[in-house]
């Protein structure tokens, strides 16, 4: 037979082959939604960047700087390019997806929203794409608005979004992906309804969960702004990036200040570069934008479609696989072909960190807590979950022992409940 992409691909990371119990099995590592593993393709373009071409960029006249500054701003392209950008100007290299989204809250927000304005958010909103628009509504005193869950498909409501747009709607912000529900909002369908319903409303996507595993086209989406996280996608910590349209970007404050940003700076006034210069200030993070840029490369070598393909097979795989638990109960969407290769789920009687730990001993990697989600966790009715996230280096193979793990866990736990029982019943 075939090998499938997870068998073609996971010898490309080192991490993939490391064990973490006695045992010789290597890990298997189901939290790819939390951090990807990085391929040595990129590994080797970090140690070299340190090792030939380290140097400060955009401002040295001398070779180290330029080749650096030159790789840097390739890196650029390379983000462009994968995004569909109308023009490289639009990426603006940040920390990751939540510093990209406070960019956009404290540059675009407080500029153009005034007291009244209207934020319409998702209660299943990582803190990233929460917290930063909460902030914001206390400072400019903006009303906040929630689009719920379809109790009927476990994903979000988007019907009910048309009734919360109207002339002061200035931010609809929101997530691609879930974290937790694995949910694949209607990004196109969303943008239509906010364009007829709310005119003046800048359009946000979250896109950490979306972009590592599909072809993201922030053209043909329509959006105004897209925030990601290299980390989550084969590229390293400590970089990620905003997209937003030129036109915009070019019409926001600066945001952070100092170097680089600017273009002259008198004792009495200064002047700031163009995007996306202007909100890039400070020595940027040189090498992990060029690891991202290779990250891409590599992505691109395998192709998105081909993940997002591969990705759909684990998805329901991981859905239905999870479902022969007994005492587990799935989050997220009801039909296995509209979610991503992510399930977080809790048992009736076993405490989420408790499964964690239990498959942690079997080698098994994966997260348990609110996700940086609280608000959905409180709509669910329920304080954390268990979460396995899959990436194509993750085989079925892996979520068969993920099943039979979380089977030997439920079946120690109820055992220990029958002897309490017994124990009980002697009294
Ligand atoms: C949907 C979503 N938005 C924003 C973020 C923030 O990204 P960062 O700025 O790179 O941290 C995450 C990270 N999600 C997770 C991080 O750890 N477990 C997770 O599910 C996310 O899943």
């Amino acid at each position: 037979a075939t090998a499938s992409l997870g068998e073609r691909t996971r010898g490309d990371f080192p991490i993939l082959q490391r064990t973490v119990t006695d045992q010789e099995t290597p890990v298997i590592y189901l939290d790819s939604g939390a951090t990807s593993q990085k391929p040595q393709e990129v590994l080797d373009v970090l140690q070299s960047y340190y090792e030939r071409t380290n140097s400060n960029v955009h401002r040295g006249a001398h070779t180290l700087s330029r080749e650096a500054t030159s790789a840097y701003e390739a890196a650029r392209d390379k983000v462009a390019h994968f995004v569909h950008a109308f023009s490289r100007n639009e990426i603006v290299f940040t920390s990751g997806a939540t510093e990209a989204i406070n960019l956009v809250a404290q540059s675009y927000g407080r500029a153009n929203l005034v007291a009244g304005d209207e934020i319409v958010l998702t209660v299943a909103e990582h803190h990233a794409n929460f917290v930063p628009w909460q902030l914001l509504a206390q400072e400019k005193n903006l009303k906040l608005k929630f689009v719920h869950l379809d109790p009927a498909t476990g994903g979000i409501d988007v019907n009910e979004l048309e009734g919360y747009l109207n002339e002061k709607t200035k931010i609809v912000a929101f997530q691609h992906v879930s974290n937790v529900l694995a949910c694949i909002n209607p990004v196109k369908e969303i943008v239509q309804k906010v364009r007829s319903h709310a005119p003046n409303a800048a359009i946000v996507l979250d896109a950490c969960q979306s972009l590592p595993h599909m072809v993201v086209d922030v053209q043909d989406l329509g959006v105004d702004f897209l925030a990601a996280s290299g980390h989550k996608m084969c590229g390293p910590t400590g970089i990620g990036f905003l997209w937003g349209k030129e036109q915009l970007l070019n019409e926001m404050p600066p945001w952070k200040s100092g170097g680089e940003m600017i273009d002259q700076v008198t004792l009495e006034s200064v002047t700031f570069q163009a995007a996306p210069g202007r909100f890039e200030a400070g020595t940027p993070a040189i090498a992990q934008a060029i690891g991202l840029g290779a990250a891409i490369d590599y992505l691109q070598k395998i192709g998105m479609k081909n993940i997002e393909l591969y990705e759909h097979e684990l998805a329901e795989y991981l859905y239905e696989q999870l479902q022969t638990v007994p005492g587990l109960t799935l989050l997220g969407p009801t039909d296995p072909k509209k979610r991503a290769a992510l399930c977080a789920f809790y048992h009736e009687s076993i405490h989420p960190s408790d499964l964690s730990t239990f498959l942690d001993m079997d080698g098994i990697a994966v997260r348990a807590g609110h996700h940086c989600c609280q608000p959905l966790h409180a709509e669910l009715g329920i304080p954390h979950s268990a979460r396995a996230s899959c990436y194509f280096y993750n085989t079925k193979e892996d979520i068969d022992a993920l099943i039979a793990s979380l089977k030997r866990t439920v079946d120690f736990f109820a055992g220990l409940n029958n002897a309490a029982d017994e124990a009980d019943d002697d009294f």
